[in-house]
């Protein structure tokens, strides 16, 4: 029979997303009303392999659901890749009489959760927590809808200059390998091209639109690119651009971290503390080594297992969209 679980840490890891807070708050007070103990992890897998941890009550987390950020940090941290490195984890967790750990982070961290719960079977249960949404089993990760907001906002700033400049705005926005921020805030700002990692860019296509959106004296153009897109990032494109249509006044923003910080939307808050439920409620009932993820509004339990095996797909339906609604 599966021992039950009564002493348990959380830990947030990779890049930080707003509504990590929201997460680390709902697991604390599910934890305590559950009656388990609950134990707070400083920096990600870097604060668990140092020992830094302690003990978290309900008023740990008070005041913090609307706080980008997250109260416990993060890190990214290189010794945990290796066996050594999660053993100094795991002996920590063992020293602590930890039984349960609820990883807050994207794919990478979930990879190490993994090694960790395969190598010493210590239950470990996902939250799917990174502005990239490049997590394939769930609609939503925790972060992306604030992102995607952060980045409609800005985009809709750069709309105004560049439509008193009369200039092309190539806009970059966050995604190492997933072009969603890019695909959701294009569409919804009305970008002219939309470059993500998932599609090959066609550099000849995006031109020959500009030179026919040109002819047609339509002046305010906006492409958004996903800083992962296989052409090189908005400089990459600027410079095709350029030496193509000297004659264009092209301008290049990079929206970088802005779009990680900042109070959570409502869906990030919302999501956030329902998988954050749930975590802890996987963990009492043995349904271990799995993230947390939601599909179609329902709680959807992924092995970490699956973790990498397959790449999110994007439709040719919302390629076609993009197409058709800035011609
Ligand atoms: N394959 C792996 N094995 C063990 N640990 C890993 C592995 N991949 C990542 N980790 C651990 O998880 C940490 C976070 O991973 P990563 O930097 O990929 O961010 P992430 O969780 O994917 O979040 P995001 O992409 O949103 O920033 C790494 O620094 C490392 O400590
Ligand atoms: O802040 P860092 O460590 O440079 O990481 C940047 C990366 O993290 C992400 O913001 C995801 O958290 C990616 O979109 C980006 O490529
Ligand atoms: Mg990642």
């Amino acid at each position: 029979m599966q021992k039950k679980v009564s002493r348990i840490a959380v830990l947030t890891s990779g890049g930080d997303s707003p509504g990590m807070n929201a997460a680390v708050r709902a697991v604390v007070r599910t934890g305590l009303y559950n009656g388990l103990e609950v134990y707070g992890v400083m920096r990600g897998y870097q604060g668990l392999i140092e020992d830094d941890l302690f003990k978290m009550e309900s008023r740990s987390v008070a005041n913090i659901i609307q706080r980008g950020g997250t109260i416990l940090k993060t890190a990214r941290c290189k010794e945990f890749y290796t066996p050594e490195g999660r053993k100094k984890g795991y002996d920590i967790l063992a020293k602590r009489g930890i039984d349960g750990l609820v990883v807050i982070g994207g794919d990478g961290s979930f990879k190490g959760a993994l090694a960790l719960s395969k190598e010493y079977n210590i239950p470990c249960v996902g939250l799917a927590g990174t502005i990239d949404k490049d997590i394939v089993g769930t609609d939503f990760t925790i972060g992306f809808d604030t992102a995607v907001n952060t980045a409609i906002e800005a985009i809709d700033k750069i709309r105004d200059t560049a439509d008193a400049h009369d200039r092309l705005f190539i806009v970059e926005v966050m995604g190492r390998d997933a072009g969603y921020i890019a695909l959701h805030s294009g569409i919804a700002t009305g970008a002219e091209s939309i470059l993500i990692p998932e599609r090959k860019t066609d550099i000849e296509e995006v031109i020959n639109s500009l030179v026919e959106k040109e002819r047609r004296k339509k002046l305010v153009n906006i492409i958004v690119v996903a800083e992962g897109d296989e052409f090189g990032g908005a400089n990459e494109v600027a410079k095709a651009v350029r030496a193509r249509m000297p004659q264009i006044d092209a301008r290049v923003c990079i929206l970088g971290h802005i779009q990680r910080g900042g109070s959570p939307s409502a869906i990030d808050r919302l999501i956030a503390s329902r998988m954050g439920y749930h975590a802890v409620e996987s963990l009492l009932e043995g349904r271990h080594n799995v993230f947390v993820g939601i599909m179609n509004n329902r709680m959807n339990y992924v092995p970490l297992e699956n973790i990498g095996k397959k790449k999110g797909t994007i439709s040719e339906e919302w390629m076609k969209i993009v197409k058709i609604l800035a011609s």
